[in-house]
């Protein structure tokens, strides 16, 4: 164990004016913390922290530029305390400006440290200060790592949920990689999550990458990391995912979507527990234990050389294959009246009642998104729904799951001229009549016409 386990999880930015002070504590720090960033000009605090989560801020009280009151250095706190309430501020002082240093406490700082400082007696100080912060908050102290990870109820009594209940509970706590299979909106990440949870890891970080939405130029400076100078843009080291999540418990979610290329790199990673940062040639260890999740016919790409065996080999030490809500049976029920319940309190509405047609109406609906697809139906229903109880009309499932988009259309407009006929037959041809019922002006209605004469 770490004599300073706290530092080595932490997120910390150094802000001083003078690049003598920057330098000499990021070469104390950086061996000792996760992460350590340095900035020269507090003006760019907001921004940076916009961008990215501390866990402590180390400030200086007095900048040249400025006028030399300490001023800056309270003003400073006060903006941190508005932009970033989680993280702990200590102030850096000269030994003159202790009465300063005092007043910088009573606004919220947590500490001082003054100038010229002992190394040992710093780093206690930091030490310290995350170690109160933890115990008052119950965030541990990396920044992705949570007492636990926040995770949606898993909702279904179905013998295919039980089951899953189960497995997850028995493989959870075993350190293995899980490859997690199942269609869209089947509930991959919230089981993602629950693992994490129920794992031995669960102090530790949760980190999560859609690996579909990641460009393949960003990938491995994403996932490994970079080191300042490796590509025009890279200002600063970096870690990447695989170090962030160092500990804990790595998400790759949309697994089946990474390009051969980037496969390998992938695989070897995970063979060899290390990382090297782009533009290094140093490879840190990393402990992670992957979970990856995909709706792609994995093993179908392998027998097609578009997925390779051996990385899939590396990621299924075990495996869950999550049903489709179609063969959940009455989970639909039950998911439907939580989601109901849930949306209803939301939008602060009464909880409408499913019944009768309606009911029916939701067992017979095969669900493609299964259910995300159930989710946003319900948001739907409660925000629509006139009446206490849900009418059939209420539902109403996305055509997007199940009908490629031109189709709609074709369908849409289909169904727009069948009904502009039916009313103009209801009224005899007239068309005045015809337009107030369809709520439109008649020379809408004629245009309408036009259309669809064409
Ligand atoms: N059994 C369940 N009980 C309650 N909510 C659920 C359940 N399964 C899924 N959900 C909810 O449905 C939505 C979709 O689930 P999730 O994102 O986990 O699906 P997914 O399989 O990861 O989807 P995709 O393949 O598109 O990434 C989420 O809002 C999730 O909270």
């Amino acid at each position: 164990m770490s004599a300073q386990p706290h530092l080595k999880k932490a997120a910390i930015l150094l802000v001083d004016d003078d690049p003598d002070v920057l330098l000499s504590m990021a070469l104390l720090l950086r061996p000792l913390v996760a992460t350590v960033r340095t900035e020269k000009n507090p003006e760019r605090l907001p921004n940076l922290l916009k961008q990215e989560r501390f866990d402590l801020i180390l400030l200086d009280m007095n900048y040249q530029s400025m006028v030399n009151t300490g001023n800056e250095g309270l003003y400073w706190i006060s903006q941190v305390r508005k932009l970033a309430p989680q993280a702990a501020v200590v102030m850096l002082t000269a030994y003159a400006d202790i009465d300063l240093a005092v007043r910088a406490l009573k606004d919220g700082a947590s500490d001082f440290v003054v100038k010229p400082w002992r190394n040992e007696k710093l780093l206690d100080s930091l030490e310290e200060v995350l170690g109160r912060r933890q115990a008052r908050d119950g965030t541990s102290l990396p920044r992705h790592a949570r007492p636990s990870v926040s995770v949606s109820p898993l909702i279904g009594e179905s013998e295919a949920m039980q089951s899953l209940r189960y497995t997850i509970e028995k493989i959870a706590p075993t350190d293995a990689n899980i490859l997690i299979l199942g269609e869209n909106g089947t509930g991959k990440d919230v089981v993602a999550r629950l693992i994490h949870q129920q794992s031995n890891r669960t102090h530790e970080p949760f980190v999560a990458v859609d690996l579909g939405a990641l460009p393949e130029t960003l990938f491995e400076s994403e996932l490994f990391g970079y080191q300042k100078g490796a590509f025009t843009d890279a200002r600063q080291d970096r870690p990447g995912r695989f170090e962030t999540a160092h500990t804990g418990t790595l998400f790759l979610d949309e697994v089946g979507n990474v390009p051969l290329p980037q496969q390998a790199k992938l695989l070897s990673v995970l063979q060899n527990r290390q990382v090297v940062r782009l533009g290094s040639t140093i490879p840190v260890a990393v402990d992670v234990r992957v979970v990856s999740a995909t709706n792609m016919p994995i093993y179908q790409m392998a027998t097609e050389n578009r997925f390779r065996k051996d990385l899939i080999y590396r990621l299924n030490t075990l495996e869950l294959t999550l049903p489709p809500l179609r063969e959940r049976g009455d989970d639909v029920l039950l998911l439907a009246r939580h989601f109901l319940t849930l949306y209803a309190e939301k939008y602060s509405k009464p909880v409408p009642q499913l019944e009768g047609r309606a009911l029916t109406r939701l067992k017979n609906y095969g669900f493609p998104g299964n259910v995300r697809e159930l989710q946003h139906a319900m948001e739907r229903a409660v925000i629509m729904a006139e009446a206490d109880v849900l009418r059939p009309e209420d539902l109403f499932f996305s055509p997007v799951e199940t009908v490629p988009p031109a189709e709609q259309t074709t369908r849409l407009a289909e169904l727009e001229k069948s009904t502009i006929n039916k009313v103009i037959e209801k009224h005899h041809g007239n068309i005045t009549k015809a337009a107030k019922e369809l709520g439109i002006t008649r020379m809408a209605l004629y245009r309408r016409l036009d259309k669809y004469d064409s």
